[in-house]
């Protein structure tokens, strides 16, 4: 049973529109509401590919339906606590050639008690069981909420992958070599705020990478958008690129990505197989409004099309 931890899910209300004209009247082509947050969302396309999944965390109980609705189709165990309030619905502006403008609203508050139920609810994790958490932390938690709880799992032996930013990714990276997650997925931004410096150039940021594989963490996959991801592990590493991409909400696209080095991991497979199909669960996703995967024999075959190049050509923009 793999676990996907979200402490401030959200519902995503995607609209679609021709173009985003700020100061403008607007007329929206369509719209639809997904059930989201970044451990839902990892939660969703693992069950998609075939794994028993728990999503863990928090949701609002004014408007848990969507969320339960999601579960029961797709067979995943919800361990989710319920606070009073509604889960925040979060503004998804989708033009027409595929850019989208996010607008995350504020959700639910929640407190010391509801971060020590979620990880009472986590209290039977075994060693080598797979933890995933991702996502910000709800209105009202301290900051480290997911760090120390991250640490703690590691801690007893799970294995624990990590999509956190600011503080948050900031704190779970400076535990102690004991109680470090075993995957982190930082984008270039995250990756900087996390270095303290700008990591313009691919040679700064494969070496700020690197430093946090010398640290302990076994992968560190920094997500670069449309070029891809460059994953990195102790024995090296590749920049997987994408095929041809669709032009789908990217929304989710880098959950997807997420779940697809968990369900890599869990698998057993090596750096390079794991790239591919990471990469192709967060090329797949992109065909899909929603938190959705394609079927796993199309998956596949996107795994195959995803390029490899080894990191000291991309570096040298071989
Ligand atoms: O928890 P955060 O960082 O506010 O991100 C939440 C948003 O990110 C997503 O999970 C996509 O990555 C959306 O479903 C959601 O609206």
């Amino acid at each position: 049973m793999i676990r996907c931890v979200t402490f401030n899910p959200a519902v995503d209300q995607t609209v679609s529109l021709q173009r985003l004209q700020p100061g403008e009247v607007l007329r929206a082509d369509g719209v639809r509401q997904d059930p989201g947050g970044k451990g839902i969302n990892v939660a969703s396309c693992l069950a998609d590919w075939g794994l028993a999944v728990a999503a863990h965390g928090l949701l609002g109980r004014e408007n848990a339906t969507i969320f339960e609705q999601l579960f029961a189709a797709k067979g995943i165990a919800d361990h989710m606590r319920r606070v009073p309030g509604a889960t925040r619905t979060n503004i998804k502006l989708l033009e027409a050639g595929g850019r989208t403008t996010d607008v995350n609203l504020p959700g639910f508050e929640a407190g010391a008690l509801d971060a020590a139920a979620v990880a009472d609810s986590l209290a039977e994790v075994a060693a080598g069981e797979m933890v995933v958490i991702s996502g910000s932390q709800a209105a009202g938690l301290g900051a480290d909420t997911s760090a120390r709880l991250a640490a703690a799992l590691a801690a007893r032996g799970a294995r624990v992958v990590l999509d956190l930013s600011g503080p948050a990714l900031a704190a779970a990276l400076a535990a102690p070599a004991g109680a470090l997650p075993l995957a982190v997925k930082p984008n270039r931004a995250e990756l900087e705020a996390w270095a303290g410096r700008p990591l313009a150039e691919r040679s700064a940021l494969l070496a700020a990478a690197q430093e946090l594989v010398a640290r302990g963490i076994a992968l560190v996959v920094v997500s670069l958008g449309t070029e891809g991801a460059a994953f990195v592990g102790a024995d090296g590493g590749v920049l997987a690129a994408p095929p041809a991409l669709a032009h789908g909400s990217t929304v989710g696209a880098g959950d997807a990505m997420v779940a697809g080095i968990t369900a890599a991991l869990a698998e057993g497979l090596e750096l390079q197989a794991l790239a591919r199909q990471a990469t192709a669960f967060a090329a797949g996703k992109l065909r899909h409004a929603g938190p959705h995967l394609p079927p796993p024999a199309e998956v596949r075959a996107l795994a195959a099309q995803v390029r490899l190049l080894p990191l000291a050509d991309w570096v040298a923009g071989r």
